[in-house]
């Protein structure tokens, strides 16, 4: 799939409890985690959109042409990342979505863009292409349908807020990947340490 048919979605509304600050600003190898993630973004797909209650914290590291949806807050809280996700895709134009989360150290540009050339295959009523683990899919790095916004409002209107079980529901092809480092996932101090190539 050509980057102008594909748009990514960065989540950056988390609230880093178990790291005990903003984890996408931390550096890995030098750089803001949220700057690589964006990276890697951007190599895939020419619209990079950033969900996030807080565009100033994160607007003077990123390039000028960053695309920031500002996610409705619920009596001043967010509201988890399936409800973020279902508002940036609100706004997807192509018919596939790159979804990422911002704590994604090891990402690695030519195995996105590898994954990215498969999406012309995917069989047609799937919703999603991802990867799956034993202990499930892995949500935030990979690939969505544009058509899966209808059902992901009914998910969430009828009180879904779980990824896996809204995936579960549905018919998703699995990315056939034998990677697992690249999910590693920056959630703590201790992962942090671990980041860094
Ligand atoms: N926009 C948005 N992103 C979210 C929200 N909740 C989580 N995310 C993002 O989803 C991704 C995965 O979240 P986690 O790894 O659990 O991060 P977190 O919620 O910041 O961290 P913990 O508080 O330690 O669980 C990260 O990119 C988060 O920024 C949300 O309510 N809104
Ligand atoms: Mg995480």
């Amino acid at each position: 799939m050509t980057k102008d048919k594909l748009t990514a979605i960065i989540l950056v509304g988390g609230k880093s409890s178990r790291m005990g600050q903003d984890k996408s600003l931390l550096p890995i190898n030098g750089i803001p985690l949220l700057l690589g993630v964006y990276q890697v973004a951007a190599a895939c797909a020419n619209r990079v959109y950033f969900i996030t209650p807080w565009q100033e914290r994160y607007q003077d590291l990123l390039p000028e042409n960053s695309i920031f949806i500002r996610e409705d807050l619920l009596l001043g809280e967010t509201q988890g990342p399936l409800v973020a996700f279902s508002q940036g895709l609100a706004q997807v134009e192509t018919e596939w979505v790159l979804l990422l989360a911002c704590d994604l150290p090891k990402l690695k540009i030519e195995i996105v863009q590898a994954w990215a050339e498969k999406l012309v295959d995917v069989r047609k009523d799937a919703i999603a292409f991802l990867a799956h683990h034993p202990k499930g899919w892995e949500p935030l790095c990979g690939f969505y349908h544009r058509s899966s916004l209808p059902g992901l409002n009914e998910f969430i209107n009828e009180g879904g807020r779980s990824f896996q079980q809204w995936l579960n529901q549905n018919i998703v092809e699995i990315i056939p990947s034998n990677q697992t480092s690249i999910f590693f996932n920056c959630n703590t101090p201790e992962d942090l340490a671990n980041s860094a190539e």
